[in-house]
């Protein structure tokens, strides 16, 4: 029997979308006011997805504390309050969009997991605006 497990966090942080090898007319053009040069910011929502199945003995498909220190160390303290661009090594060279953000924290968080366990990413840009990630 298998159940979702799910927890949610949130950070906030500044970003700016544009490709380094793009002209600013050509940015302008794709990203317009997210390639503003000196960023914005948003406050992102994450609804973090674990399945698997119940352990018979404790009850758990996993520890919720275990879930909150895990999205604490490898999102919040890396993300929170940060210029994704500048301050973050994953997005050096990849732009910050809520995609690749929600693709980054999948791979940061799967390995830490057991690997009989499912993950699946849910990150809110802004109230309006999500996207989904679980590894496919
Ligand atoms: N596919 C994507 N499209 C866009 C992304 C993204 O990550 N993936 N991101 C942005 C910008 O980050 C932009 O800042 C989004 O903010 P905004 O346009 O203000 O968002 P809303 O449309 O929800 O705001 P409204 O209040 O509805 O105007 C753009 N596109
Ligand atoms: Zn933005």
């Amino acid at each position: 029997m298998k159940v979702t497990v799910s927890r949610k966090a949130h950070f906030n942080a500044a970003h700016r979308l544009y490709r380094k090898d793009w002209s600013f007319e050509k940015n302008d053009e794709i990203f317009g006011k997210c390639n503003n040069p000196n960023f914005h910011g948003h406050n992102y929502e994450l609804i973090v997805s674990v399945n698997g199945e119940i352990d018979q003995e404790t009850g758990y498909v996993i520890d919720m504390k275990v879930l909150k220190d895990i999205i604490k160390s490898e999102v919040e303290d890396a993300f929170d309050h940060k210029n994704l661009n500048l301050e973050v090594p994953e997005f050096q060279d990849l732009n910050p969009t809520a995609e690749n953000i929600a693709v980054v924290i999948y791979n940061k968080m799967k390995p830490k997991l057991d690997a009989n366990l499912d993950l699946e990413i849910t990150l809110y840009e802004t109230p309006r605006n999500f996207v989904t990630y679980s590894g496919k």
